[in-house]
């Protein structure tokens, strides 16, 4: 088969995990910048070129669109929808679950736990925000932050009114949450792929920190996920319409509270953790998704195919002679 990786650099752990897992089953790969496409919008004919070239053919594009390139990347994603080439993410249920509130309100429609969150948008409303998630210590979110920056924890109701005023000030888009102090600075992060967790890890902060990202010096244990977790992990991903995502849990009193899911998850730390080899899960989901989508697509062909024939079955026979 051939894959088409969407990634702002080859030379990213991932990116070479999921080439490297492809090529030794035998595919083709190729590793494309998102930024480097140009698309071409016109009605009936959606197309695109890297650089001055047509795009290389692809069985199955696998989207690695990072945070910063959200905009364009969904666009080139969608391009290649458009244009009939299968994508492993689609750019609409990456969009989802970028989107943080969002994601949330999604979740919780499908009874899916999550943190108690408030989005406000006017100072006068703090007391009330803070109240409907049960007041101080409060976790303030950027709605763009990543890696556990734009994270941080307001021990009293002054410093998130200071917080959130300040954040307001500089025009930032915030989410106010309940702290989940019954997690001691643990989560989990699950790799989902096509329905399945295929591994897993809980990440500890370090000492006198919260937030237990590795990139804020937390570290990785390999862990059997609890099947609560599986389930809530599957629930969530199924509900972004991903096939490929890290699910991020905290352990709260009553089961998982569901965090983020990320469409892009890094492979490193899960990888090393674990000792899984996710990327040769992901490259195996990809192959069965092609797969599926092509007999799908046959199946479509004979059923157009058929009807056309029943068409000019049924069309009345003229005889030239009037007969
Ligand atoms: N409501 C909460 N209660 C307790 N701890 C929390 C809460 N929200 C976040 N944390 C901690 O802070 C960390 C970072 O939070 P979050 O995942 O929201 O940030 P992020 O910038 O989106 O990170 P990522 O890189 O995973 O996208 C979490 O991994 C968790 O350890």
């Amino acid at each position: 088969m051939r894959f088409l990786v969407l990634s702002r650099n080859a030379t990213l752990y991932s990116t070479s995990r999921l080439v490297l897992a492809a090529r030794s089953r035998g595919h083709e790969v190729t590793v494309a910048d998102p930024l480097d496409f140009h698309i071409v919008v016109s009605r009936r004919r959606p197309s695109m070129f890297l650089g001055d070239r047509p795009v290389p053919r692809a069985d199955l594009v696998i989207p690695r669109i990072g945070a910063s390139i959200t905009n364009y990347g969904l666009a080139v994603v969608r391009q290649f929808d458009m244009m009939g080439v299968p994508v492993l993410n689609t750019a609409v249920a990456i969009a989802r679950s970028r989107d943080k509130l969002r994601a949330m309100q999604l979740l919780t429609r499908k009874d899916i736990d999550v943190p108690r969150t408030v989005c406000a948008k006017t100072p006068d409303s703090v007391d009330l925000a803070l109240k409907f998630i049960g007041g101080a210590p409060a976790i303030v979110k950027l709605q763009q932050g990543a890696q556990g920056i734009g994270t941080m924890i307001a021990e009293t109701p002054q410093a998130v009114t200071s917080l959130l005023e300040t954040l307001w000030a500089m025009g930032q888009d915030i989410i106010l949450q309940e702290y989940i102090a019954e997690s001691k600075g643990r989560d989990y992060r699950a790799i989902v792929v096509g329905q399945r967790v295929v591994a897993a890890m809980r990440r500890q902060a370090k000492q006198g920190e919260f937030r237990s990202n590795l990139h804020r010096g937390g570290l990785g244990v390999r862990v059997n996920l609890d099947k609560r977790y599986c389930q809530a992990a599957i629930s969530a991903v199924r509900v972004m319409g991903l096939e490929v995502a890290g699910v991020d849990m905290l352990e709260g009193r009553d089961g998982p509270k569901i965090l983020e899911i990320n469409s892009s998850p890094g492979l490193e730390g899960i990888e090393r953790t674990s000792g899984v080899d996710v990327a040769g899960a992901i490259i195996l989901h990809a192959e069965r998704f092609v797969m599926r989508k092509s007999k799908r697509t046959a199946k479509k062909d004979l059923v157009l195919e058929q009807e056309r024939r029943n068409r000019r079955i049924r069309q009345p026979v003229h005889f030239a002679n009037g007969g």
